[in-house]
């Protein structure tokens, strides 16, 4: 078992601390959640989080945030900029958060480093501790910063999502590699709350097993992409329970043109449980999507533990 593989299942121990840690209020400012590459996926799904609890927020990509932050928010400084990094040490996220406090905005990072660049760039920090050997695939960290994040939004939180995450898990553990064969072509849908987790997956398997991936709302997905889908594709839907019809109808829809469907949530090839129908769902899925990127890289041989190219912290000179 890679170094990866094993951190995605040793990862409940640190949900159960994480569930008791103490974490700010974030005022009335709209937020600005802010990261890179997982951590940005994150701040998506948190944003929508936050806007469906009754906040207004936005999620913003860290080079976005320090190159062109006016395309975003215009001149406005009434915010508060929240930091996502589990190395604490991104350039991007580092820049934001320190050019945001230097702006007069209130400033968080929720970070797995306890001493690192992004705390000490903020006013205030939350720090969620995690497995020592995570390696370079982020897996752990991902669903303890979503964690923390879905409680500062209000959502209600207990240990049923640790239960229900690892029968999410189990799932996709014992059913998962016979969707596998033959699959080269792998599409993640997820709306709202759900659009960042499906990103989230869509990276998981890229990093790990080097595969082709795209992430879309799941009716956009019909305005063009779908001109791609045959018997080589696999579409991973996560449904969100609102729209579970129309999401029901892109399912059949690819199923026609030769793909095999997971569904989290909902209906598929393969169906995965997720819990309960609300925003908890988020991050009962995410260990599920983290092993199913480990599974295509396991047939291809990959190792998960160096994926090619990638590095732990992407820094900028
Ligand atoms: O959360 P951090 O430490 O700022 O790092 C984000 C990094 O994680 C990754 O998503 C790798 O898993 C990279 O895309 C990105 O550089």
């Amino acid at each position: 078992m890679s170094v990866t593989e094993r951190v995605i299942h040793e990862q409940f121990p640190f949900w159960k601390k994480a569930l008791a840690l103490e974490l700010p209020e974030l005022g009335n400012r709209t937020i600005v959640f802010v990261g890179c590459g997982t951590s940005y996926y994150l701040a998506q799904t948190l944003a929508a989080a936050f806007n469906l609890n009754g906040k207004t927020a936005l999620a913003v990509a860290g080079a976005e945030w320090i190159l062109h932050r006016a395309a975003y928010v215009g001149n406005r400084t009434d915010l508060t900029v929240v930091g996502l990094s589990r190395s604490g040490e991104s350039t991007e996220t580092v820049r934001a958060l320190r050019e945001s406090a230097a702006a007069g905005m209130d400033t968080l990072a929720i970070t797995c480093a306890e001493d690192s660049a992004v705390t000490r760039a903020a006013a205030k920090s939350v720090f969620i501790e995690t497995h020592a050997e995570e390696g370079v695939v982020m897996t752990s960290s991902a669903s303890l910063m979503l964690l923390a994040g879905l409680r500062m939004a209000g959502v209600d939180l207990d240990e049923s999502v640790i239960t229900d995450a690892k029968t999410a898990l189990q799932k996709i553990e014992a059913d998962g590699p016979r969707l596998i064969d033959g699959r080269s072509h792998f599409v993640y849908l997820g709306a709202a709350a759900l659009y960042g987790i499906a990103a989230e997956g869509a990276l998981k398997l890229q990093e790990m097993s080097l595969s082709y991936s795209q992430f879309f709302h799941p009716l956009e997905y019909r305005h063009g992409p779908i001109s791609l889908v045959d018997d080589h594709t696999l579409v991973v839907l996560l449904y969100t329970p609102a729209t579970r019809e129309e999401e029901e109808r892109v399912a059949r829809d690819v199923s026609d043109k030769g793909a095999a469907v997971i569904g989290f949530g909902g209906a598929g090839d393969l169906s995965i449980p997720v819990g309960g129908e609300g925003l908890a769902r988020a991050l009962v899925m995410l260990p599920a999507l983290q092993l199913f990127g480990e599974q295509v890289a396991a047939t291809k041989n990959i190792d998960t533990t160096a994926p090619r190219h990638l590095t732990k912290v992407v820094t900028l000179a």
